[in-house]
């Protein structure tokens, strides 16, 4: 990081104050979108509870990859998260400040609003819809600086537009900048959005499948280049992704958590070994069973063995199971889980919500659930 770019990230976290709390907490946060139209959104309760009741907290230079199943929830929690999307229960505080009561009383709020939004940037995953394709790069990352470095003239403001272009691999800078995104590769695309994000020095990055549009052999080279820059600029992160093996590769090389994801809650988390090689609950154990090996035998092995869910339907969001959402599909589960709604405990590497965490739970007193009807090869959406 220059000089420049260094003192920046200081002052702005000086102005932030509050060193004595989390850079994000989520509290107890949900949300729940009505469904239906007109005079049925009144008649009906049904809602999708897509976020329900996820707590979460994230240092300075933290990273947590959000994994799970399509529809899970994870783009509307790590959109509430940075404050993109106003959650219908809880609180999403950054550095102690509620950020929705900064929005609605300004006049009360320690952080302003318009600061909150500039620590908080977002990756899309696809990059050609997150970029004007009218506009040519130089002028793409001149608005951020325009809006938030004012005291910077036009020759300061091209000095960074380059240095920002060199922070992202894209040189000859002043190459890049005169280009259109058209006449860029999808992933120089997604090394501008990296860099117009990063121009903002926010202090988390919401990285929504951020490589998921690239080409395989660049998904490594691009998720290098964010946990080089993660270094240099003191960035924390929120990833989402879908593949196992890439939020392995991400947390385990910036000391990050893994976080699974089922039906709007965050069933497990931890470092991703322990996640991955140990997991407590036993829906990671069927992520993990559903990642594809690179090892022939194992694959082969897997086409064998019968997938280790008891029915193969993610049930509706709008009407989930009682008690553990996970229970109708889990193959260890009794009855009391159906009853009761478990909540992350401790539990051997990771924490875990799940009953079995517990040595002392009415659960191992219950009886086992009948074996559900469906069995078989899953598609359970997660892997390439
Ligand atoms: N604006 C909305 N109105 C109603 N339902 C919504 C809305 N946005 C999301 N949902 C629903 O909320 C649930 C969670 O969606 P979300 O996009 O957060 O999941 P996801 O895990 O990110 O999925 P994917 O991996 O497919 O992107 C889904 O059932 C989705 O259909």
């Amino acid at each position: 990081m220059s000089t420049d770019d260094a003192t920046d990230g200081e002052q702005h976290d000086e102005e932030a104050g509050r060193a004595d709390e989390p850079l994000l907490a989520l509290e107890d946060v949900e949300v729940h979108y009505d469904t239906g139209t007109g005079i049925e959104r009144y008649l009906s309760d049904k809602r999708v509870k897509a976020v329900d009741g996820v707590n979460l907290e994230l240092e300075e230079n933290d990273i947590v990859v959000l994994v799970g199943e399509s529809g899970c929830g994870k783009t509307t929690l790590g959109k509430s998260a940075v404050g993109l999307e106003r959650p219908t229960g809880g609180a999403v505080k950054y550095r102690g400040q509620d950020i929705w009561e900064a929005k609605d009383h300004p006049r009360g709020a320690d952080i302003e609003f318009r600061e909150i939004r500039r620590a908080m940037q977002i990756i899309h995953q696809d990059p050609a819809n997150a970029l004007n394709a009218s506009r040519r790069v130089r002028a793409i990352l001149a608005d951020p600086l325009k809006k938030y470095r004012t005291e910077l003239g036009p020759q300061e403001r091209e000095e960074t537009i380059y240095r920002y272009l060199e922070y992202v691999d894209m040189t000859p800078a002043e190459d890049y900048a005169d280009r259109y995104p058209h006449q860029l590769s999808g992933g120089e695309k997604q090394r501008i959005t990296l860099g117009r994000a990063l121009l903002m020095n926010p202090d988390v990055i919401l990285a929504d499948e951020a490589i998921s549009a690239l080409d395989v052999s660049l998904r490594v080279e691009m998720m290098d280049l964010i946990l080089d820059l993660q270094e240099t600029f003191d960035t924390s992160y929120v990833f989402i992704s879908h593949d196992l093996a890439n939020a392995r590769y991400l947390a385990k090389r910036a000391g990050g958590r893994i976080a699974i994801m089922y039906l709007g809650n965050i069933v497990e988390i931890g470092g991703p070994d322990e996640v991955i090689q140990n997991p407590s609950h036993p829906y990671t154990e069927v992520l993990r069973w559903s990642t594809p090996s690179m090892d022939p035998d194992v694959a082969m092995e897997r086409i064998k063995e019968k997938p280790p869910v008891r029915r193969i339907d993610v049930p509706d969001p709008q009407d989930p199971p009682s008690g553990c959402a996970f229970h109708p599909r889990c193959t260890k589960a009794r009855e009391a889980c159906a009853a009761e709604d478990p909540e992350l405990y401790d539990a051997e590497e990771t924490e875990a919500a799940c009953f079995r965490a517990l040595d002392n739970h009415e659960y191992w007193s219950s009886q086992e659930l009948e074996d559900a009807e469906g069995s078989g090869t899953a598609e359970l959406g997660v892997g390439d």
